[in-house]
């Protein structure tokens, strides 16, 4: 059992972290961008991952086998192109834990989410109901309330959302259950995200599952917030389905190429529907260009296209560092840095309470993120943090996202944070 940590206030307790951390070489595998010409402190990985240095290199091998061979690159050669899909399926597995079969990268997260919605969301006049959280992201929200018109049914008569207790700004797992089993008759789905954009809330997913299953719906997840950022297990919770994006903790590069999970008791449903194209038929046929689409095994027989092989070297760039450092032992790390930061900022906010943390105080309910509510100053103080270097995000209204990643950030970043935000509070709240 690992021992709690006994944070203090000092550079010399960063520094000392910093040292004894068994991820710190991770950091200069990265180029860490520039604000004002000086290197930033970066705090942004929830919103776009930054480069790894061997990015370029996986890209060009691509170019030059593009060069090189053309047409039939996608049949010769040690990568073939026809089937580059397999190259990132351990990866993807060890991540969202699941089964190789039971994953794929392709397209993009809201894309996905529309195709996985073909499949698992199918109303009847009984199962008509989906559960989501309120405030979910906008994408999200405009996906379901297209999905449900396009069923001809009303949004405002179908889409329940979960919203926290009053004075509460996150949901208490039990009254999401409890949600679940209220409308349990009618529910056709729970479709929501694994951690919360706005409060990096993390959801209980498998209790989760396991209620929609308990009523007969079926679950899925939008882990643009999760994948690479917290423990998952999709397999054995038993989620139907789920999709995520690269660019955030899996620092695959701007609009990179999104992944998705299907739980293998789906694996062999040809009569599930969905939108196909000639990606997802049996590989061994797809070429005797016939009529009768027969869906491959798995994950694969959701895809549509064939693959983006550029986008799918970019990403592999970082999913190779993610193997190499390991899933645990990032999200170790990551509890302690983060556990750091919150430390470090109630210190600041201390008795005033200025800054209101709302993403949950128990680590198994966060990933890396915390999400600071500025009750006094909130923009002036975003805009002093950005001055000074520091990279975080701004969420309307109130905001500032802060999400120290394991793989990139030390402590000392976190130390250096909490200095400018010391100094920025006493300047604007
Ligand atoms: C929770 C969530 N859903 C959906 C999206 C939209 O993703 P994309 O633009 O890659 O489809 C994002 C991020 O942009 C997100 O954070
Ligand atoms: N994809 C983005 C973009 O092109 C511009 C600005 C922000 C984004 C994001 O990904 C936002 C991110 N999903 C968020 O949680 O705010």
């Amino acid at each position: 059992m690992s021992h709690p940590i006994n944070f203090d206030f000092s550079e010399e307790f960063a520094r000392k972290m910093d040292e004894k951390d068994p991820l710190k070489e991770f950091r200069s595998k990265f180029i860490f961008p520039k604000v004002d010409g000086k290197t930033a402190i970066y705090f942004c990985g929830n919103s776009l991952g930054i480069q790894p240095k061997t990015t370029k290199q996986y890209i060009q091998k691509e170019l030059d086998n593009w060069a090189d061979l053309a047409v039939d690159g996608h049949f010769y050669g040690e990568d073939a192109w026809y089937h580059v899909r397999k190259k990132s399926k351990p990866a993807l597995a060890e991540i969202v834990g699941a089964h190789e079969h039971e994953v794929v990268a392709m397209n993009n997260l809201t894309s996905n989410l529309h195709f996985l919605m073909v499949s698992f969301y199918q109303p009847t006049a009984e199962k008509f109901k989906i559960i989501t959280e309120a405030g979910a992201f906008p994408s999200d929200m405009y996906m379901l309330e297209t999905q449900v018109k396009f069923h001809g049914l009303n949004p405002d008569e179908v889409i329940v959302e979960l919203t926290p207790r009053e004075g509460e700004h996150t949901l208490r797992t039990e009254d999401i259950l409890k949600t679940i089993r209220e409308h349990g008759d009618q529910l056709a789905l729970v479709m929501m995200a694994g951690l919360q954009y706005y409060t990096g809330q993390l959801f209980d997913m498998e209790a989760i599952a396991k209620a929609a299953r308990q009523v007969g719906a079926y679950v899925g997840f939008d882990l643009a917030h999760a994948a690479g950022n917290a423990q998952l297990s999709l397999h054995d919770w038993e989620v139907d389905f789920a999709t995520w994006c690269s660019y955030k903790y899996m620092n695959s590069g701007p609009g990179n190429i999104s992944g998705v999970f299907v739980h293998e008791k789906h694996a062999e449903k040809p009569d599930l529907p969905r939108f196909a194209g000639w990606w997802g038929h049996d590989e061994g046929e797809r070429f005797k260009m016939e009529k009768g689409f027969k869906p491959m095994f798995g994950a694969d027989g959701w895809q549509l296209a064939n693959s983006n092989v550029l986008a799918l070297a970019a990403h592999q760039a970082s999913l190779d560092i993610f193997l190499e450092a390991g899933i645990g032992n990032l999200r170790k790390k990551s509890e302690t840095l983060t556990g750091y930061l919150e430390f470090l900022i109630q210190n600041i906010s201390g008795k005033s309470g200025v800054i209101e943390i709302i993403t949950p105080k128990n680590k198994n309910e966060r990933g890396c993120q915390l999400s600071l509510l500025v009750h006094k100053g909130g923009k002036a103080v975003f805009d002093e943090l950005y001055q000074n270097g520091i990279v975080g995000d701004w969420r309307h209204p109130n905001v500032i996202r802060i999400a120290p990643t394991p793989l990139y950030n030390s402590f000392t970043d976190v130390f250096r944070f909490a200095q400018v935000l010391k100094q920025s509070l006493l300047k604007f709240a």
